[in-house]
């Protein structure tokens, strides 16, 4: 007989542990209803990819998901994967923010054992809900050799994510987790994982970044950009003691007139600037839309803002020096 791997299944609320009122309820339902055993429960077919355990590290929505939030499931992944009896890790996780705890734990895992992130987008009590299939690709994933030292994954609707380059691209359709133009990583069919890319950025092991003695991140606030934009949101963050700011920017990152300045005093004032757009595809060219050398900002490189404010955060854990933090921006 093929041994199995050991699988832990770290589940944090969201659809996937969702539950409606009837079986047409595709909205309006209630997310973080359903445990883990249950949802386990649901899906006999996990015993034959795998030794699965279940630990309910949270039940909620992931919109409200915190950098607390963050540290603690993180510091429980590594705890789990330094263990000779764990070979990979589930996290089921509402979609919303599941692109920005995937990322958070692609910097901050310390293990090449694959990690996975999953959720669904129907209930699990809706006609054709999409958790059970999604638990249980997530799961073989988990268990593979061929996920060993990938990073931390995505995988929805029969696909595989990287962290890094993943976001959520649709409000409530199952196929809603895209990586469009840099591709996502691979399939899962037919019981197996078939990886076809790879990111060049580093991950996991190879990053610099270590939270088991952190109790907090530094407040990192996103202002977003748009035509006859206000100065309100910019001035109230760094107001409020925002360590950094992500300029969320039309376009290539362009900073409307009336904007600039308050961002050239924040940086003054010592709070890192990066520059982000809302685009959502393409590098942010460093010296193009505003001259960083100068203002001493930093660019988000191919990040998006959301994931741009997780790797300043985790950047600032270790350095204010706006260079080695755009270093950063081009290696993660
Ligand atoms: N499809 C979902 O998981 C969304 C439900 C909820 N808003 C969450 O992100 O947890």
């Amino acid at each position: 007989a093929v041994k199995l791997g050991n699988v832990t299944i770290l589940a944090t609320g969201g659809t996937i542990a969702g539950s409606g009122a009837t079986s047409t309820t595709t909205v309006g339902y209630t997310a973080a209803t359903v445990g883990v055993q249950q949802l386990i429960a649901a899906v006999p077919e996990l015993a034959k990819v795998a030794n699965v355990k279940g630990e309910q590290v949270f039940q909620i929505a992931s919109e409200s998901m915190t950098n607390e939030h963050w540290l603690t499931l993180g510091k429980r992944v590594n705890a789990l994967l330094a263990q000779n009896d764990v070979d990979g890790i589930v996290i089921t996780h509402g979609t919303d923010t599941m692109e920005e705890t995937a990322y958070f734990l692609n910097l901050v895992v310390k293990s090449k054992k694959p990690v996975v992130l999953v959720g669904a987008m129907r209930p699990s009590t809706a006609l054709s809900a999409d958790g059970p299939i999604n638990l249980y690709n997530a799961v073989l994933l988990a268990a593979s050799q061929e996920a060993v030292g990938k990073g931390v994954m995505v995988a929805m609707a029969d696909q595989i994510h990287s962290a890094r380059d993943v976001s959520k691209t649709n409000t409530s359709t199952p196929d809603a987790f895209k990586t469009s133009e840099l591709g996502m990583i691979g399939y899962i069919q037919g019981n197996k994982p078939f990886f076809y890319r790879v990111s060049t950025r580093k991950h996991t092991t190879e990053t610099e970044f270590d939270i088991a003695n952190l109790q907090s991140l530094p407040q990192v606030d996103i202002v977003y950009g748009y035509a006859n934009m206000n100065t309100v949101a910019l001035d109230a963050f760094v107001a409020n003691g925002a360590k950094g700011i992500i300029h969320a920017g039309t376009g290539d990152g362009s900073v409307a007139a009336k904007v600039k300045p308050g961002l050239v005093a924040a940086r003054k004032k010592g709070t890192l600037i990066v520059r982000a757009s809302r685009v959502g595809q393409g590098i942010l060219a460093r010296n193009g839309e505003a001259n960083d050398d100068e203002l001493d900002f930093v660019v988000s490189d191919t990040l998006n803002a959301q994931k741009a404010r997780i790797l300043l955060m985790l950047a600032l854990t270790k350095t204010n020096d706006s260079k080695a933090i755009q270093r950063m921006f081009y290696t993660y």
